[in-house]
């Protein structure tokens, strides 16, 4: 069985005079360790999709299973990356970063030398974790957001665009750092991003949604010799241009579709 198994997920948005069917017919599975990607047209229904996965939002059909369980009777084996970093700001980057093992009573002496220690294997030292978030910049708060989110040893991560706020350097090196980190760890993750070059990067598999509703239209295999390196140096690899070429080809062809539809006959 699958690590984590989406089924038949469908799902509408309802208001008091508009119903959107934002996802229709979505059946996947992640393996354990597996790194994928959600990548599609504005609107297509990512952001919808992850949460269903991670059980914020109730689909209005299918079901969601993490280790054969269903998400919604789960606790703490979902953690979260999301683009703004959700720092406290009023609290120092220790106490941000140990408030979710707090709050779900996993507080003691071994968890927090376990995080701080994972702070400084994020090359943030130095007595940082007396400061407060706005004394740090957008790349090191995001660092911060990412011990606090592997603090409590979740089972599953969700990104969510966490590198799309930083500048280009910055979000390149910080996909090294969160790739290398998370195979360290052997985490499952899924990540929701609008960038081609850093799905393919990051990625073992690459999900591309079509939109209105939202389905799956087709799953790209990462190439091997990709998948073995970091996301930095496989943007540099001579096989990444062919799979950015042929998944840019069929985003544009989803996009033009959906001009299409929106043009007024
Ligand atoms: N709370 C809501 N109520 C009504 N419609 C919604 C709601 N949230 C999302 N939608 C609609 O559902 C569809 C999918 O939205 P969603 O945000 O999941 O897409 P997305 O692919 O993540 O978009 P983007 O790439 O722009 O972030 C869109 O048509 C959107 O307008």
């Amino acid at each position: 069985m699958s690590f984590l198994q989406v089924r038949n997920i469908h799902h509408t948005y309802f208001t008091k005079d508009t119903a959107t069917t934002a996802l229709s017919d979505i059946s996947l599975t992640v393996e354990e360790g597996e790194f994928v990607s959600f990548l599609g047209p504005s609107g297509c229904g990512k952001t919808t999709l992850l949460s269903i996965i991670a059980n914020l939002i109730k689909p209005t059909e299918g079901t969601v299973l993490l280790e054969n369980k269903p998400v919604s009777t789960l606790k703490n084996d979902i953690g979260y990356m999301l683009q703004q970093d959700y720092l406290f700001p009023w609290k120092t980057i220790e106490e941000n970063i140990l408030l979710g093992l707090k709050l779900s009573k996993q507080l003691n002496e071994k968890t927090k030398t376990n995080t701080l220690n994972l702070l400084k294997q994020m090359g943030l030292n130095g007595g940082i974790e007396k400061q407060l978030p706005k004394q740090l910049s957008g790349g090191m708060r995001q660092r911060v957001a990412l011990v606090r989110t592997l603090a409590t040893e979740p089972k599953l991560l969700m990104l969510d665009e966490p590198f799309s706020a930083l500048d280009y350097q910055t979000k390149l090196k910080l996909e090294d750092l969160v790739s290398n980190t998370l195979k360290a760890f052997g985490k499952t993750a899924i990540l929701v991003t609008h960038d081609i070059g850093e799905a393919i990067a990051m990625s073992d598999r690459v999900f591309l949604l079509s939109p209105r509703p939202g389905r799956i239209y087709k799953t790209f295999e990462i190439p091997k010799e990709l998948k073995r390196l970091s996301p930095f140096h496989a943007r540099n690899h001579e096989a990444f241009q062919g799979i950015f070429q042929t998944i840019w080809k069929e985003l544009e062809s989803l996009e033009q579709t959906t001009e299409k539809s929106r043009t007024p006959s």
